[in-house]
C-alpha cells in the first residue's frame, strides 16, 4: 500500500518574502506544492465548467474526435486530440502506449486554436481558464524569482511573458483515461494509466475532479517510493482541493538542479484506495503545462541563492543534463530544451 506524499499547502495571497520562501523549500525539496485555491484565481466553477466540457468532447464518437487528430492539418502541430494509447510517457517500461485519450489546446497566441465544435461553443470559458492558469504561473515564478534573489524582479516572467505574442511550447491539455475492466482476481491490482515520467517545462498546473475516487497520481520519493498525492490533504480546513502545482525539467535544468523535476504517474486501483472506482469508473484530469517563450536562452539564472547551493543540485542536474545532451557550456534555449527532451522521451 503506497504512502501518501506531504505536499505542503501554500497560501500565496499577499506578496510576503515568506510566501516566497515556502514556495522555494517546497519546490526544491519535493518539486510539489499546493496552493489554496482562494476561489477567485482559479475559480472552482469554472474548474467545474471545464471538466464538463471536457467529458462531452471525450464522449463523442472516435471519428469526430479523429476530425481534429494531433498534428493534422486541422488542428495544427501540437494540437489537438491524441488517441487512446497514442503516446507512452514512460516508453521503456509501457510499449503499448498509456491507456488514456487527451486534447491539447495551445495557449491563445495570436488567438484561440480552431477547436472542434462542442469546445469551441465554449471558447471563453477556455479563454478565461487559460488566462487563469497563466497568471497563477505567473504569480509562482515571481515567488520563485522572489526567493531565490534574482535582482530583476520579472527576469522569470518576461521569459513567459504571452502579451509578448511569441511562440512558446506552452499548452493546456484535457485528459480521459476511461475505466479499467477488472476480474475480480486482478481487482486490486495497481495498474499503470501514465507512466512515470517527469513534465518537459517549467511548471505545470495540476487539476483533478473533487472525489477522492480521482486521485491516482504518484510521485516517486527520494527513497524511490511511490507515494499518493490526495487530492484535498486537509479537507477539514480547505474547502475547495488546493491546485497542485509541479517543477518541470525546464525549470529544475535552469537553476542548476536546485528546483526538482520530481517523477510521478497515474495509477488505478491498488486497495482501492487511490485512482478509479469500480463504482463509476472514468477519470478525467487536466493539466496547463507552463513553458519559457521559444526564444528564452537558458543563461545562468542571476540568483545568489542558486549560486550558495553550489553542487547540491549536481546529481538532479546530471539526470537533466542527459535528457538532453547537455554539452557543458552549451548555450540552448527553451525550444531546443524541448525539442530534445521530447526526442529523448519518444525516442523520435
Ligand atoms: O492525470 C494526472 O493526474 C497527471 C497527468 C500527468 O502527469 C501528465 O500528463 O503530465
Ligand atoms: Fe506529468
Amino acid at each position: 500500500m503506497s504512502s501518501t506524499a506531504r505536499i505542503p499547502v501554500i497560501d500565496i495571497l499577499g506578496d510576503s518574502d515568506d510566501v516566497a520562501r515556502q514556495v522555494l523549500a517546497a519546490a526544491s525539496t519535493h518539486g510539489f506544492l499546493f496552493i489554496k485555491n482562494d476561489g477567485v484565481t482559479i475559480p472552482p466553477q469554472d474548474i467545474a465548467a471545464m471538466f464538463d466540457l471536457s467529458r462531452a468532447f471525450f464522449s463523442l464518437p472516435e471519428e469526430d474526435k479523429a476530425e481534429w487528430a494531433i498534428h493534422s492539418t486541422k488542428a495544427g502541430l501540437n494540437r489537438g486530440w491524441v488517441r487512446m494509447q497514442g503516446e507512452s510517457l514512460d516508453p521503456e517500461t509501457t510499449k503499448q502506449g498509456d491507456p488514456k485519450e487527451a486534447f491539447n489546446i495551445a495557449e491563445p497566441v495570436p488567438t484561440l486554436q480552431p477547436l472542434p465544435p462542442i469546445l469551441s461553443a465554449s471558447s471563453d470559458l477556455i479563454l478565461r481558464f487559460q488566462t487563469a492558469c497563466h497568471t497563477l504561473c505567473t504569480r509562482i515564478l515571481t515567488l520563485l524569482g522572489t526567493a531565490l534573489q534574482i535582482p530583476d524582479p520579472d527576469w522569470f516572467t518576461s521569459r513567459h511573458d504571452q502579451t509578448l505574442n511569441k511562440p512558446s511550447g506552452t499548452v493546456f491539455r484535457l485528459l480521459h483515461y476511461p475505466k479499467v475492466e477488472r476480474s475480480s482476481q486482478d481487482r486490486d491490482e495497481k495498474r499503470v494509466l501514465a507512466g512515470a515520467h517527469s513534465d518537459y517545462g517549467s511548471i505545470t498546473l495540476l487539476f483533478r475532479q473533487p472525489t477522492q475516487s480521482q486521485a491516482g497520481l504518484e510521485v516517486l520519493t527520494p527513497s524511490r517510493t511511490w507515494a499518493r498525492v490526495p487530492i484535498n490533504p486537509d479537507p477539514a480546513t480547505l474547502s475547495e482541493p488546493p491546485i497542485l502545482v509541479n517543477i518541470g525539467d525546464l525549470l529544475s535544468f535552469w537553476t542548476k538542479g536546485m528546483l526538482k523535476s520530481t517523477v510521478h504517474r497515474v495509477v488505478s486501483g491498488g486497495h482501492g484506495e487511490c485512482g478509479v472506482t469500480r463504482a463509476n469508473g472514468d477519470r478525467y484530469s487536466m493539466a496547463y503545462f507552463c513553458h519559457p517563450l521559444n526564444e528564452a536562452k537558458l543563461e545562468p539564472v542571476p540568483s545568489e541563492v542558486i549560486r550558495q547551493y553550489g553542487d547540491r543540485g549536481a546529481e538532479e542536474l546530471e539526470a537533466q543534463r542527459k535528457k538532453v545532451g547537455w554539452k557543458p557550456g552549451e548555450a540552448i534555449t527553451a525550444q531546443e530544451h524541448l525539442e530534445r527532451r521530447l526526442k529523448s522521451t519518444y525516442m523520435l
